[in-house]
């Protein structure tokens, strides 16, 4: 329909569609870094020829394990604003794609790995070849010589072509490969995480990190629970957005944030293997009452993946507790949006985790609504953790 068209990139014959996924196991806001990184090839290519971006489903992450919700083959429009994301790259959802392509194929997939023999040390050099495949595939011919594998849940989908490339660099690195050594109308990096950022903290990083505006019902949902349990408008705390993000451009510091003290407390995988910079809960408990009392605050509000845990020793915490239906709606991603959403609007101040891609990007989202830095940038320390440095401020280059 006309309304469906108005919401995509609206893409024209001779288009050439990359598409790309990441390791299994990774989480949510890990992949919206790789986005990022993948954003900028797409702008190199696009210097030559046209390319549109088909963004990956997500679905089946390990950390999103709420019951009896089927969490596969969700479109990006559940989490971001699509013409937001267009109006920095074009980009398409996979239903789009194949609607367009006219049937479940991938022409060409490049499963991207390291070098098998590591890189010799002291010499750092960007370098990209096509090598056998280092790990076993994850792709298996079926009896029309198709590619079968995990296409997002998509099981109709089939890759006609599957190859390796080792690789050592940044994302535009691929863009030769893509430009010259294939015909291919359909191209799929698969393990796309093998690639660096072009520039990390740069002008193109900011714009396609400010392009990625949450969805609007979910920041309507995080707006109204601001409102109803931490007196917090916009209005008061002077943090007007605006949906158009190319228009989004505020002065370091003049946001203030409502009357809340914002956590995120990371725990699950994360505390694994002992990690020196995750603090106990307990630690983190006392952390968090000393600051409320530093700031003459009343209210703390808290996402975290350690829920039951943390009640006992911090009962007077506010939290986003769905309901059942609120989960079936918005389901994990978007409960870790609202969070997010919440966490980045606290005054005085936020706290978050350790090197956790769940709280850089709150670090982001702060940064654009215009937060003073003093404000955003600090992380819990381990109960005994010596040097415990403070996070790295990144400031927003328009
Ligand atoms: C150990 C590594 O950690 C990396 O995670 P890290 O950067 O923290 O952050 P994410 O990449 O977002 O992955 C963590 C996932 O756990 C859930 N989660 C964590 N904290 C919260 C929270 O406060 N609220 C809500 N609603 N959900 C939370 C959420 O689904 C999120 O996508 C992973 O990306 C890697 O794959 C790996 O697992």
């Amino acid at each position: 329909s006309g309304t469906f068209l108005h919401w995509m990139a609206v893409s024209s014959p001779g288009d050439i569609y990359l598409l790309y996924d990441v390791n299994p196991p990774e989480g949510f806001n890990l992949r919206r870094d790789v986005y990022i990184r993948i954003a900028s090839l797409l702008k190199t290519l696009l210097k030559s020829e046209n390319w549109v971006l088909v963004l990956p489903p997500w679905g089946r992450l390990y950390h999103w394990q709420s019951p009896d919700i089927l969490q596969v083959r969700i479109p990006w429009s559940e989490f971001f604003n699509i013409p937001s994301l267009n109006r920095n790259i074009p980009v398409i959802e996979y239903e789009q794609f194949l609607a367009e392509s006219g049937g479940p194929f991938i022409e060409q997939i490049y499963v991207l790995q390291g070098y098998a023999e590591g890189w010799k040390e002291g010499t750092w050099e960007e370098k990209i070849d096509e090598r056998p495949c280092i790990d076993q595939l994850m792709y298996s011919k079926d009896k029309h010589e198709y590619y079968r594998g995990w296409f997002w849940g998509y099981e109709e989908t089939r890759g006609l072509n599957v190859s390796c490339l080792s690789v050592q660099g940044s994302a535009s690195i691929v863009a030769p490969i893509l430009l010259k050594n294939t015909s291919a109308q359909s191209v799929m990096l698969d393990r796309a995480e093998n690639l660096l950022h072009d520039h990390y903290g740069g002008k193109d990083y900011w714009n396609t990190r400010r392009s990625m505006v949450f969805a609007k019902h979910l920041r309507v949902v995080g707006d109204e629970f601001r409102n109803k349990y931490l007196q917090s408008t916009d209005e008061a705390d002077r943090t007007h957005y605006k949906e158009d993000w190319t228009q989004m451009k505020v002065k370091t510091g003049t946001a203030l944030g409502g009357p809340y003290l914002g956590v995120h407390l990371r725990r699950r995988d994360f505390i694994w293997g002992h990690r020196e910079d995750v603090p106990s809960l307990q630690g983190a408990v006392k952390t968090i009452r000393s600051l409320l009392e530093m700031h003459k605050l009343e209210k703390v509000f808290v996402a975290t993946d350690a829920v039951e845990l943390l009640k006992k020793l911090l009962p007077e915490m506010v939290r986003f507790e769905p309901s059942w239906e609120e989960l079936e709606l918005y389901k994990d991603g978007g409960l870790a949006v609202i969070d997010q959403w919440i966490c980045a609007h606290a005054r005085w101040f936020f706290i978050g985790t350790s090197v956790s891609t769940f709280s850089f990007r709150i670090h982001e989202e702060r940064e654009i609504l215009g937060f003073d830095p003093k404000t955003t940038y600090n992380r819990f320390c381990g109960d005994k953790e010596k040097n415990c440095e403070q996070p790295t401020h990144w400031k927003i280059v328009y």
